[in-house]
């Protein structure tokens, strides 16, 4: 089964929380035609199916923290599968999180070839998400929450922007 995918053109797309990721990946879908796959919607919608392990999933996105690295691994790896026969390339949104998220995709997938980094000052950020949050529905849109989440992201997430710029396949687009 993982055969279907040992050869996908394989993007990551990394910023923090509310930088952008998810516009830019539309407009990437647009021009180009890869399949977005976001880490974060493949979560809430294993959340809305209101199975257990949606629950468990949402107690932790609630507190703005990592869930773990084989549950989203294993998503994104099942959501590529279904789409490997008609995918020119995958864009692969908010994941890796933190270098060994990395690691491990590359162990059971693939190496990406090309690492888009979506870069945003982080008042910038707040504000957008603080925003984003007055209708968006989402838990994780709160001020506690986003303080959190920006924290993790400046300690967990940006070591990978420096881990991939040494392979040199780390681009910024100019927005
Ligand atoms: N790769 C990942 N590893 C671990 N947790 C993740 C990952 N992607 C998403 N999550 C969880 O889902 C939440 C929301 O992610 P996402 O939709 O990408 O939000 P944003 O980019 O707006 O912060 C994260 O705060 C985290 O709890
Ligand atoms: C309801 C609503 N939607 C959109 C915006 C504008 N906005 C909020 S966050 C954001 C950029 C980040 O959104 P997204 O692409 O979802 O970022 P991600 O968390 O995926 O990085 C924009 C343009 C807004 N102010 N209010
Ligand atoms: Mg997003």
């Amino acid at each position: 089964m993982a055969d279907k995918i040992k050869d996908a053109k394989i993007i990551f797309v990394v910023g923090g929380p509310g930088s952008g990721k998810g516009t830019q990946c539309e407009k990437v879908v647009a021009k180009y035609g890869y399949t977005h796959l976001s880490s974060g919607d493949l979560l809430r919608a294993e959340v809305a199916s209101g199975s257990e392990r949606g629950k468990t999933l949402q107690a932790i996105m609630q507190k703005g923290e990592l869930v773990p690295l084989d549950t989203v691994l294993d998503m994104i790896k099942d959501a590529m599968i279904a789409k490997a026969d008609v995918s020119k390339g995958f864009l692969i949104d908010g994941y890796p999180r933190e270098v060994k998220q990395g690691e491990e995709f590359e162990k059971k997938i693939g190496a990406p070839c090309l690492l888009l980094y979506i870069d945003a000052k982080g008042e910038t950020m707040v504000k957008r998400l603080m925003k984003r949050g007055e209708t968006s529905g989402r838990a994780d849109d709160n001020e506690e929450t986003i303080k959190k989440r920006l924290d993790l992201y400046y300690k967990a997430t940006e070591p990978v922007i420096t881990f991939y710029t040494s392979r040199g396949i780390v681009r910024k687009p100019l927005l």
